[in-house]
């Protein structure tokens, strides 16, 4: 059974088809990329994959249950976090802190805990700061944690965003452009980091990129998207020298630079 099975998916903004009738499935442990140019639908697409847009038409199936109508909360209890494009992180907070806040879809503490048993929150809550502090050192960002999300510089702010979707130990992580802004050797470190994530953690990785070198170097599948429809799909290779996909966004010199 596919990790994540999406039918005929579609999703309109007024009279604008943003996501137009597509159909998409990913396995576990896998790393897909969606490409396509700008405006064709990609981040529209994993809006309404995490329930951000819950008025859509189609079907998507997580980890075997009906995403249909559910919450961007509730889907994230099925365990599939995100990043967003423009960062979202609590900017005021500590970064240790913005982690914290990630993880509480995994404290096990309810109310009655909270008035009747103030040990057992008192120990998840040591718990849970260790584990923040070690997904602080995973990301790279050892000894940072007293320091307020928005003063750290902007490639480690997108290291701590993804720090905190792995809060949630995540069956399914959407990376919405991880490598945006980033310096050529950064963005070669954020490749390496989603391979390590994978390869380490055992997550499967969906994520939507523009630079290239990365997508070619990590996929196991790519699906391209133009004007909300699903183009092409495959191997980095078979989609590299796919016509309509050279013709749609990728242009002759892509075609003709190795895989990295
Ligand atoms: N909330 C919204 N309301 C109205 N139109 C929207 C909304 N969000 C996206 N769109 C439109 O839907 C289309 C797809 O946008 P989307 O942001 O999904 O594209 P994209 O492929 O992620 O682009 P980019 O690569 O530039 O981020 C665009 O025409 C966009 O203007």
């Amino acid at each position: 059974m596919a990790l994540l099975e999406v039918k005929g998916l579609t999703k309109t903004f007024g009279g604008l088809v943003a996501v137009n009738n597509i159909d998409f499935e990913m396995e576990d442990k896998q790393i897909v990329s969606v490409i396509g140019p700008n405006g064709a639908g990609k981040t529209t697409f994993f809006n309404v994959i995490s329930g951000y847009y819950p008025d859509h038409e189609g079907t998507i199936t997580f980890d075997g249950n009906n995403l249909k109508d559910l919450t961007p909360e509730r889907v994230a209890s099925y365990r599939m976090a995100r990043t967003f494009q423009n960062i979202k992180l609590f900017p005021n907070m500590l970064t240790v802190e913005n982690i914290l806040v990630g993880m509480h879809l995994h404290l096990n503490s309810n109310i009655f805990d909270i008035v009747c048993n103030r040990r057992r929150k008192i120990k998840e809550e040591a718990e849970a700061y260790e584990r923040a502090l070690e997904l602080l050192k995973y990301v790279g960002l050892e000894g940072k944690d007293n320091e307020l999300a928005k003063n750290l510089p902007y490639g480690e702010q997108r290291l701590l965003e993804i720090a905190r979707a792995l809060a949630i130990k995540p069956k399914l992580l959407l990376l919405d452009e991880p490598a945006a802004g980033l310096n050529p050797k950064e963005t070669e470190a954020m490749k390496n980091f989603i391979i390590k994530i994978r390869d380490e953690l055992g997550h499967s990785i969906l994520l939507i990129e523009h630079d290239m070198k990365l997508v070619m170097g990590l996929s196991d599948k790519i699906t391209v998207i133009n004007y909300g429809v699903k183009i092409a799909e495959g191997t980095p290779l078979e989609v590299k020298h796919n016509p309509e996909v050279i013709k749609a966004y990728l242009g002759e010199d892509t075609a003709t630079e190795e895989v990295a």
